[in-house]
């Protein structure tokens, strides 16, 4: 019979405090300290000089936030707005990230044995809540990332097209919102959205159609099947985890 270990306790976690800080830079073993960021930031020096292959945006190829992120399709994460070629939404990204701002009184932080820091809900969050946009810095197409490090990037593409290769990443290491602190389950009540807001492209993580979370639970997303591939274990304690440690079961 194969006996799972008790799902991993949680204590509270303060994000703003020196201390609080200092556990998370212990937490994702980086040794770095994460800084809040409200918006997707750019190096354009660390962008090739050439298009990347398979871009579809402007002709004269002059690496900016705005061409790179201008979109007209994908649903718009503010009003729901899906249409296909959205010129009636208006919407602004000014207002969807002051709403966000507001983060702390839906979440909080807490330390999760084996996981580092997790998100929590102090309110119900109902199917299809944009629950934050996924910021850091927006890295070129071929980023090499340090393997020692943890994972903290998210793929998001480029140019107008929202179904269109190259992809960039959006890495959270070192600086990134609240949505970097979402922990990952094998049975994730959240997903990764590459949606947009007016028309900027905008990745966030979003509640599934049907699942809801109850107050002081957990909110997880699902990292996908590479992500637990390099010898890291999954500590979501779903009875069919599928990157299981062996040491976290009995027999
Ligand atoms: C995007 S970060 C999530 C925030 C992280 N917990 C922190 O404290 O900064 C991803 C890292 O969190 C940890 N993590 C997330 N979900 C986990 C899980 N289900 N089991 C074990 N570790 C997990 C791993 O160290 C992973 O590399």
């Amino acid at each position: 019979m194969v006996r799972l270990k008790a799902p991993p306790k949680s204590k509270p976690f303060r994000f703003t405090s020196i201390s609080g800080r200092r556990r998370i830079a212990k937490n994702i073993r980086s040794k770095t300290i994460p800084r809040q960021c409200g918006s997707v930031t750019f190096n354009p020096s660390e962008w090739p000089t050439n298009r990347p292959k398979g871009w579809n945006g402007p002709k004269t190829w002059k690496p900016s936030l705005d061409t790179l992120l201008t979109t007209t399709e994908g649903m718009c994460l503010l009003c729901g707005d899906e249409t296909p070629k959205p010129n009636s939404c208006k919407c602004s990204l000014e207002a969807f990230r002051a709403k966000e701002a507001q983060w702390e009184k839906l979440f909080e932080l807490k330390e999760v044995e084996g996981m580092g820091v997790g998100v929590f809900a102090k309110k119900r969050i109902g199917p299809r809540t944009v629950i934050g946009e996924y910021t850091g810095v927006l890295n070129p197409p071929g980023h090499l990332y340090d393997t020692s490090e943890v994972g903290y990037h998210v793929q998001v593409p480029l140019g107008p097209s929202i179904s269109s290769k190259p992809c960039g990443s959006i890495d959270a290491t070192h600086e990134g919102s609240f949505a970097r602190f979402v922990n990952h389950s094998c049975n994730a009540k959240a997903r990764f959205v590459t949606g947009r807001v007016g028309r900027t492209r905008v990745t966030a993580i979003m509640m599934k159609g049907n699942r809801a979370v109850k107050v002081g639970e957990q909110l997880t997303v699902d990292y996908g099947p590479w992500y637990f591939q390099g010898g890291q274990y999954c500590y979501c304690g779903y009875w069919r985890c599928r990157h299981l440690d062996p040491d976290a079961r009995s027999t």
